[in-house]
């Protein structure tokens, strides 16, 4: 018995031992064969654990690796010993957009047998799945729905705009009062719930549910790491990236109410998603089920909220520091504004001012920090006849790339001039991409800006934004999340005009 378990033993260890060294033997200078720069050991890129123990962000430490290869149009890392790509070329992140067919889906993959429901998430879903989804979510975001969603966000800016008026001459964290606005405004138009959230108060259940749904520290950035980079020990280790008891509550209530006939069907995202095509084919509709429901549900909610929420006081944190900015927007806001009776909607898209103003804020803090894709045919760099073999992950910092002097210059000076042609020139030059690029790009990308213009118009026709001692110059952000979001809030002295 004794002996058995000891050739046993011996049998896995050498089975081990044989499949790292033909790991390693694989990739094993994988890009020093391909004549390719790379950036430090075999095992792991640089100081990546200092991403994943929450001390770097991965922006950052994105950002960091970009600088570290000034003339290279790409270089290689390891994560690993995994081989990556990293481009930094415009002309090759360009190619890479215009070819979907070669980078379909992102590298972060979760198996459905291990988490049912982020492995569904359009985020991280490869196809067919992807492609089904992406079809049936993009029809939510049409300019008529945004249209329609105008009333609702203005009556939400204005119990805003009464909190605000009681502060006049006051320091308020703008951070907090952006995401209080987006805890009313964005589960309201995705699950249809009045999430009631107050200004005067931090605590209510859904804005926490929402900023607690990804996790914080140490566990997620274990989680995160595990998901992005070694999918097949999630199951093993029985990790999840996503608390969604919250979400799953709400879904089952719409389904629980869909199986009352006389139930109307509101217009709310969540009823849409649930509203299945009949034309679907079984297999079809067997994986568009409740899991897909919370998957996407929660997807929306993640994807949206810290995003909106930073880019709207980083907005007013850059008009405050410069206020020459601010008093141009403003001048435009009331040449277009001149009484009640107006189609906001209408009159944000006239905006010249306005919309440059955006785009800056974009530019300098992109909030979704990077592009990854996994190359799923070999495909090749035509100006260097690099190929990229099947299965190569790719990551582009839009971060680096929208701070890159060569590309602006002075790049952290807040200049809504340079967008004053408008967003497309420098789009189609592939160094401006806060949305991403191809045709896996942000899903929120022309429904984000409109919240946000609408908000500001709002809230600079009525109040004046002023820097404090309490600002930070420049903003500290948090290590330990995902998105961009600023560590100790935005803090501004505000006036009542
Ligand atoms: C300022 C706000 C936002 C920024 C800067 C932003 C940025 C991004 C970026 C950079 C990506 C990756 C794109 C790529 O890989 O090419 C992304 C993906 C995504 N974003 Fe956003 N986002 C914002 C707001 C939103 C909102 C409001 C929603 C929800 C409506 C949303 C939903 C998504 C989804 C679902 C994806 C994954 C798309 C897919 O894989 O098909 N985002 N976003």
């Amino acid at each position: 018995m004794i002996l058995a378990i000891w050739v046993f033993l011996y049998l896995t260890l050498t089975a081990c031992t044989l499949a790292i060294l033909l790991y390693i033997q694989k990739y094993y200078k994988y890009w020093e064969k391909r004549k390719v720069p790379i950036e430090s050991n075999f095992f792991l890129a640089n100081n990546i654990y200092s991403v994943f123990s929450g001390k770097l962000h991965f922006g950052k430490f994105l950002i960091e690796l970009y600088q570290s290869h000034p003339e290279d149009p790409y270089f290689g890392f390891y994560i690993l010993g995994k081989p990556y790509l990293f481009i930094r070329c415009p002309n090759i992140i360009k190619g890479i957009g215009k070819n979907h067919q070669y980078f379909q889906d992102r590298s972060f993959f979760c198996d459905e047998k291990v988490d049912p429901v982020v492995s569904k998430s359009l985020f991280i879903a490869k196809n067919p799945g992807w492609r089904d989804s992406r079809q049936k979510l993009s029809t939510l975001f049409s300019p008529a729905k945004f249209k329609a969603m105008v009333p609702m966000i203005l009556s939400h800016c204005e119990k805003m705009n009464i909190f605000l008026k009681r502060y006049n001459n006051h320091v308020i964290n703008v951070q907090e009062t952006a995401e209080n606005l987006m805890t009313n405004v964005l589960p309201h138009i995705f699950l249809g719930i009045d999430s009631q959230c107050e200004y005067n108060t931090n605590d209510n259940v859904i804005k926490e549910a929402i900023k607690n749904m990804f996790g914080k520290g140490w566990y997620q950035g274990v989680a995160f790491f595990l998901y992005a980079f070694v999918p097949k020990l999630v199951g093993v280790l029985k990790c999840s990236l996503l608390h969604d008891d919250f979400i799953k509550t709400i879904v089952k209530d719409v389904i629980e109410s869909y199986k009352d006939t006389r139930h109307t069907r509101g217009t709310r995202v969540i009823d849409t998603l649930a509203n299945l095509d009949n034309n679907m084919n079984q297999k079809t509709k067997e994986y568009f089920d409740e899991n897909w429901l919370v998957a996407q549900s929660s997807t929306l909610a993640i994807a949206a909220f810290v995003p909106t929420s930073s880019f709207f006081a980083l907005s007013l944190y850059e008009l405050s520091l410069n206020q020459e900015c601010q008093e141009k927007l403003r001048e435009e806001i009331f040449e277009h504004i001149r009484d009640e009776n107006f189609d906001i909607y209408d009159r944000i898209m006239e905006m010249k001012y306005l919309n440059m103003v955006v785009a800056e804020v974009l530019r300098i803090y992109p909030l979704g920090d990077f592009v990854n894709r996994n190359c799923n045919r070999d495909y090749v760099i035509e100006a260097t006849g690099l190929r990229i073999e099947k299965g190569t992950p790719i990551m582009i910092s839009i971060n680096a790339m929208h701070t890159d002097p060569k590309f602006y210059p002075d790049p952290f000076r807040f200049d809504p001039e340079r967008f004053k042609n408008g967003t497309k020139e420098l789009e189609n030059a592939g160094v401006y991409l806060p949305f991403g690029c191809g045709q896996r790009r942000c899903l929120g990308e022309r429904f984000a800006p409109v919240v946000i213009k609408i908000a500001l118009v709002e809230v600079l026709r009525k109040f004046k934004f002023e820097p404090c001692n309490e600002t930070e110059r420049p903003v500290i952000f948090d290590s330990q999340v995902i998105n961009t979001s600023p560590l100790n809030g935005v803090k501004l002295r505000i006036y009542k005009l």
